[in-house]
């Protein structure tokens, strides 16, 4: 048997594996990472091979899993065709489909260029199956009805591109070694100090990641801070979190003379958030307990790891002190980010199982615990300060109808415009960043201050 005809029944057996789960199984992602690892036959060229193909198969979902019954070689075409041309997955789109015409980048053009090819075929389902909107769920247009116009699909259905933070005021240190690696950056637009890579590599393994000179973060996300154009100096508080994207991001924000106090649920996460802040040199403490608070534990900025040295010479943006916290101190805050837990429907490119395994139920749950998260950090921020709430879903009922329900109830504190928009549009209660706008993950942010 060819190779590509022994791979294609590699990836036929995978997905059999993974299709009892994938409209169930919130979790997907770590049964995909399972099944990669547990082919010891498997390269890396191989993993990266069936992960963007399992990847395409869970984008393309409502076009593919009918192929899937009908005929699963040509469900393998299918997803062999709107599977990126990397070089994991040259040979075998080559071998699978190297005549039918190159794949348009248009999801449109696409559509009509299956349903012409495949759907003239399919009699039961006809050619309408291959509908750009069917490749979100159908429920969602009632949350984001603007997600679904071609202009948001098809940065929705793209892969997200590697976006990186830059963590010094020096960004020739880092890409002269991109350089050298014969990698493509180029710098954002909209953003001074963000920086996109171009090609599908692994930047942890980079000097500018290992000495802290960058951290990886979506441009969405860092637009987030920058919109809401945090000032220098004040003590915040981060009372989400996670693993510290924006953490590091305040923190640069606030530069030397502020405070960043960072809170989160899952100790994990602190531990990483640790890790990361160590290794772009910021200054850090570490408190376990409410008892602890005052009594921080310092610790020291990770020594550089390589030897190479001019990532290393460059020297990291000043940036506040954070502490992280276990629990939050009887302290009013000069602001206070709340970038919540949510259902994750602005990230979907990258997790695009979430689109077949989240319901409107999740989203109402998520929005339940948004409004008492909400609630319960506002108490924080001192009469002047800023609230500021954030989430990566695109849903109005997690975004605009969270922040609507909490300035009803709690009328000491008024939404105000977000200082810089990037050209996202603003309501009244927040600005929503669409993907097509930027090519960004979606987010929503609102800013809010204490009377
Ligand atoms: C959207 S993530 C935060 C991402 C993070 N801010 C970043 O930029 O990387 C939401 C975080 O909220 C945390 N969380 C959930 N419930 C919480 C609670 N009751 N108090 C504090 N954090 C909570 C979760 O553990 C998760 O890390």
């Amino acid at each position: 048997m060819s190779l590509a005809g022994s791979q294609q029944n590699t990836l036929l057996a995978m997905l059999a594996r993974l299709r009892p789960h994938w409209r169930h199984d919130r979790t997907l992602p770590g049964r995909v990472q399972a099944l990669l690892a547990s082919d010891r036959r498997f390269g890396s060229r191989d993993r990266r091979l069936y992960r963007e193909l399992i990847y395409t198969t869970l984008r393309y979902l409502p076009w593919i899993e009918p192929e899937l019954e009908r005929d699963a070689e040509q469900a393998v075409r299918l997803i062999a065709w709107l599977a990126a041309d990397a070089p994991a997955t040259a040979h075998f789109r080559h071998e699978l489909i190297g005549e039918w015409p190159p794949c348009p980048a248009p999801l449109a053009e696409k559509a009509a260029m299956l349903a012409q090819r495949v759907g003239a075929a399919d009699t039961a389902a006809g050619a309408g199956r291959f509908a750009p909107e069917a490749l979100l769920p159908r429920w969602f247009h009632e949350h984001c009805a603007d997600a679904f116009a071609p202009v948001q699909l098809d940065p929705l259905l793209a892969r997200a591109p590697l976006w990186l933070r830059l963590q010094t005021d020096e960004p020739r240190s880092v890409t002269a070694e991109f350089e050298q690696l014969g990698w493509t950056a180029c710098s954002s637009a909209v953003l001074p100090g963000a920086l996109q890579l171009l090609d599908e590599v692994d930047v942890t393994r980079t000097d500018a990641f290992q000495n802290g000179l960058i951290e990886v973060q979506d441009l969405g996300s860092q637009l987030l801070l920058a919109a809401a154009q945090v000032a220098a100096g004040g003590h915040w508080l981060d009372a989400c979190a996670g693993a510290g994207g924006k953490t590091l991001q305040l923190a640069a924000l606030l530069g030397p003379g502020g405070t960043v106090d960072a809170h989160d649920v899952r100790r994990a996460a602190l531990d990483e958030l640790a890790l990361r802040a160590r290794r772009a040199g910021i200054p850090l403490t570490r408190s376990s307990s409410r008892s602890d608070v005052g009594r921080d534990i310092p610790i020291p900025a990770g020594a550089p790891v390589s030897d190479r040295s001019s990532p290393r010479a460059a020297p990291k943006r000043p940036a506040a002190t954070v502490r992280i916290l276990s629990t939050i101190p009887e302290t009013l805050y000069d602001g206070v980010l709340v970038d919540a837990p949510c259902s994750g429907s602005g990230t979907w490119r990258r997790a695009p199982h979430l689109k077949w395994t989240t319901t409107p139920a999740h989203i109402d749950q998520a929005a339940g615990r948004q409004r008492e998260l909400l609630e319960q950090f506002a108490q924080r921020v001192r009469p002047g300060g800023r609230l500021i709430y954030a989430t990566c879903s695109l849903s109005r009922r997690e975004n605009q109808d969270v922040v609507a329900g909490f300035l009803a109830s709690r009328p000491e504190f008024a939404a105000e415009p977000p200082p810089a928009t990037f050209g996202a549009p603003v309501d009244a209660f927040g600005l929503t960043l669409l993907p097509g706008l930027h090519n960004t993950d979606g987010f929503f942010v609102a800013c809010m201050r204490r009377n």
